[in-house]
């Protein structure tokens, strides 16, 4: 069953369309990586998951509960770390994990939970005095609380330092692990790289690209780049490699007489192939790929 279905879901904040026509399927066990940058509409769609906002058209489900008719069983088996949370200033850290415990009806040691998050040593701590690194985390503890199906994380690393970014990743992995799917949202490329089977990418409320992150590489084309230092080389060698399927271009560098060739992760072999049968010597290669900071440029800056 799919964890979350997002169907022709379109939202307007007056003249801001937040939300044009998303349809998006996430599937259990997946770690879905939610990219876009400020004002994209990410926190929007996570909105209309909790019933904060409703969508004027289209529907979302949650393990098969449509979020507006039936918010309470939607967000049952949900964990999750808005963009807009708040915690209780005159409630110590303990407090509001035994506050989730009880009402979740979860059966969790409190200090483990913060323990998990990295706050157990402020557990005692008003939460009032806690730095917004703290206060994350323990919204996060929260969210942890009861084993949720589904973790919903809106850009949960925005207030942490590396360290707290890498728990975070722990935390991730290991909910995924025990069979959580996971969706989260941000902007910071590199994160959702390091733990995503699957992004999408929002832009201006249109999902403009999903797929696994060697998917996109490949869809942008030039997803690989070959550095192949040769003995020699001439136009017909680089016709003869432009001239094979997933290359997308080949040129010479002829300081360094090192041919460039972008192409699919799969043309790589045969771009060697074809240089050995032209009689031309690989002396050095190297492949570099597309990063996804440059795809994501590639899907959001007015080229789509
Ligand atoms: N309650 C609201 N009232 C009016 N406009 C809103 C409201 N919520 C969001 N918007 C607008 O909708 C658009 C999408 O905002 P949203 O917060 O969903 O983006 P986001 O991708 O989460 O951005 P960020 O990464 O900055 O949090 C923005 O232009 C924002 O100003």
């Amino acid at each position: 069953m799919a964890a979350i279905t997002v169907e022709n879901v379109s939202k307007r904040y007056g003249t801001v369309r937040a939300l044009d026509r998303v349809d998006l399927t996430v599937d259990e066990g997946e770690i879905f990586g939610f990219l876009g940058p400020n004002g994209a509409g990410k926190s929007t769609l996570i909105n209309v998951f909790l019933d904060y906002a409703h969508p004027d058209s289209g529907a979302v489900t949650i393990f098969g509960h449509d979020c507006q008719e039936n918010g309470v069983d939607a967000k049952a088996r949900m964990g999750v770390l808005p963009d807009g949370y708040t915690v209780y200033d005159r409630l110590t850290g303990r407090q509001h994990i035994e506050y989730a415990i009880e009402a979740k009806d979860a059966d969790v040691h409190p200090m483990d939970v913060l323990e998990r998050v990295g706050i157990h040593d402020a557990a005692d701590q008003t939460a009032g005095g806690y730095s917004k690194g703290m206060s994350q985390r323990l919204v996060l503890g929260m969210a942890l609380v009861g084993e949720p199906d589904l973790l919903v994380l809106d850009e949960p690393t925005s207030g942490l330092d590396p360290h707290g970014i890498k728990q975070i990743r722990t935390i991730i992995r290991e909910e995924n692990e025990r069979g959580a799917t996971v969706f989260f949202s941000s902007h910071i490329l590199e994160q959702v790289e390091a733990v995503c089977d699957r992004v999408g990418i929002l832009y201006g409320g249109e999902l403009v690209a999903t797929d696994t992150i060697s998917g996109l590489r490949q869809s942008i084309g030039g997803g690989t780049k070959l550095q192949i230092t040769v003995d020699r080389c001439d136009a017909g060698v680089l016709e003869r490699i432009e001239s094979l399927e997933g290359v997308e271009h080949a040129w010479l560098e002829e300081a360094d007489n090192r041919v460039e060739v972008t192409c699919s992760n799969d043309a790589k072999m045969d771009v060697l192939v074809a240089l050995n049968d032209a009689g031309v010597d690989v002396e050095n290669f190297q492949t570099e790929e597309a990063s996804l900071e440059e795809m994501f440029v590639e899907y959001t800056d007015g080229n789509r």
